[in-house]
């Protein structure tokens, strides 16, 4: 097992009492791009600032490549950790050019020309090396200020939100180009962000964060399909839920049982899915499909309303057996008409069962 690139133990951080990192562990691997992917206010930047040694942690550790970095006696000064940092509000230098700007860490370092060219290269903005910053477009700033951040060639990256300053399509440009330009420097990166979609575009690795502790890690496929709880699966997307007790490691619903292992009678459950896995089918004169062991029993619910939403069609149904919704979503173009009876069936592979909270 190799070293990690950065590996933080128990940081503690508090404000005015309140515990707002709570004793947080996180390690990323050299070359590989780990996102804190968490709600607003949990926490992230405070880490991210931790990291980077303009906040001082109350208690816990920071190691870079395997040398302590700082404690809460021991502190290399930010300076001095050789960490590149892309924030939201990136300012570029306005009186020195893109040439200049990423020259500046290197302060006339033997080869900085090259470097300079190098990575402005990398970055598709070498024409502009002699243009400044005000004629530049957001997007093009972005990309000098990630020539910038690495041409010292840190030994990681810290990037907190910085593609949310642009207008969405831009957005999926520059992340995908980011990446790339990352993946080729090998850096290892630690990325925080509040989108889901961007965490799971860029990250190797996701660390999801709630109230200051990191809830879940794991790469993005388990995440989105292993989530540890309920909240862990509607960060991600809509999900239904559908309520059951526990009896006998069984919970009876109207779709049938679901198999609830290790889980004491009685319990309350919610069985959670998204609404790209509810299965869909036609009624039959008042009839529905026959029960199988991978999707259980139909249940009948009525079209409430169909919208097409560009990739994917979304209708939402009210169920009969208990007049609450359910929402389901269906690749390419499905609108059935509001009032039209269908049959529902949840995929028993595609399903999670969490005792209620
Ligand atoms: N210097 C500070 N003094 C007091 N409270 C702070 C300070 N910095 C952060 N906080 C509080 O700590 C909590 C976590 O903030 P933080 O910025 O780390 O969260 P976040 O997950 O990055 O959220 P966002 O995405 O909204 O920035 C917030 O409630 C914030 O108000």
């Amino acid at each position: 097992m190799s070293t990690p690139r950065l590996e933080i133990k128990n940081i503690v951080k508090s404000f005015g009492g309140r515990r707002v990192v709570d004793d947080l562990s996180l390690s990323v691997m050299p070359g590989k791009v780990t996102c804190l992917l968490g709600p607003s206010g949990c926490g992230k930047s405070s880490t991210l600032r931790i990291i980077a040694g303009v906040e001082m942690q109350d208690s816990g550790t920071i190691h870079v490549d395997g040398a302590l970095v700082c404690d809460t006696v021991f502190r290399v000064p930010p300076e001095a950790r050789s960490i590149g940092l892309m924030f939201q509000d990136f300012a570029l230098f306005p009186h020195l050019s893109v040439g200049e700007n990423v020259a500046f860490g290197l302060r006339g370092d033997k080869g900085a020309r090259e470097r300079v060219k190098e990575l402005l290269q990398k970055v598709g903005m070498s024409r502009y090396i002699d243009d400044y910053p005000h004629q530049l477009s957001g997007g093009e700033q972005q990309r000098v200020a990630l020539a910038r951040a690495l041409a010292p060639r840190p030994r990681m990256m810290l990037m907190d939100e910085p593609f949310s300053g642009l207008d969405d399509r831009l957005r999926d440009d520059i992340r995908d180009e980011t990446l790339e330009v990352l993946k080729g420097e090998g850096t290892a990166v630690l990325l925080v962000t509040h989108e889901p979609g961007e965490a799971m575009r860029m990250a190797d690795e996701i660390a999801l964060m709630r109230d200051g502790k990191i809830v879940q890690q794991g790469a993005p496929y388990n995440i989105y399909n292993t989530p540890v709880d309920l909240k862990a699966a509607a960060f991600f997307s809509d999900i239904n839920v559908i309520k059951g007790k526990v009896e006998g490691a069984l919970t009876d619903t109207p779709f049938g049982q679901f198999l609830a292992p290790g889980v004491p009678n009685g319990t309350e459950v919610d069985i959670v899915i998204r609404p790209q896995h509810l299965k869909i089918d036609f009624d039959r004169a008042g009839r529905g499909p026959n029960p199988t062991a991978v999707d259980g029993t139909p249940a009948r619910g009525v079209v409430e309303r169909a919208r097409f939403i560009g990739a994917s069609s979304l209708i939402t149904f009210r169920m009969d057996y208990d007049g609450s919704f359910l929402q389901a979503s269906v690749p390419s173009v499905f609108l059935p008409k509001p009032g039209t009876p269908l049959w529902i069936m949840i995929r028993r592979d595609r399903c999670f069962v969490f005792p209620r909270r």
